[in-house]
């Protein structure tokens, strides 16, 4: 599977073993920065990754900064775009189930590298259940 990844300067790090530990599982990681520790601005890199998910170059997208908060609201109002900010793994499996999320953010100020990797895992095993409940919730929301 492809997989979109970004951060802003606040996740640099986490990103880096993030992108090593998917590797290592076989997943094809497209890094769409940042690269450097200098401070930027996380809406670029929210941008970026969505992008590459709506253009299907990425089948998932995952976003990082401190709390992970300002990169979900950025992809979120990329119309398509269902992002899920997660600290846990029933969330991560939940909203890949019932809200097909698309893109998964996390806070590296906020979790461990275990745990956010265990969460990435979870988010990228899981499938959306197509149950007709939650396809009318989602058609709602793009209404
Ligand atoms: O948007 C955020 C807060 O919800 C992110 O955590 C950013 O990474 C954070 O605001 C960056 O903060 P900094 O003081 O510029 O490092």
């Amino acid at each position: 599977m492809k997989l979109a990844i970004g951060c802003d300067h606040g996740a640099i790090e986490l990103k880096e073993q993030l992108v090593a530990h998917l590797e290592k599982k076989g997943y094809e990681v497209i890094d769409k920065g940042t690269y450097t520790k200098d401070s930027c601005d996380y809406p670029v890199y929210a941008k970026q990754v969505c992008e590459s998910v709506l253009s299907s170059e990425a089948e998932l997208g995952i976003l990082l900064c401190g709390t992970g908060i300002g990169m979900s609201i950025a992809a979120n109002k990329v119309k398509g775009i269902r992002a899920a900010l997660c600290s846990d793994c029933f969330s991560a499996q939940a909203t890949r189930e019932h809200n097909n999320a698309n893109v998964l953010c996390m806070g590296a100020r906020v979790l461990g590298p275990e745990l956010a990797f265990r969460i990435a895992d979870t988010f990228l095993e899981a499938k959306f259940s197509n149950d007709e409940r939650h396809i009318r919730r989602i058609s709602m929301l793009e209404d």
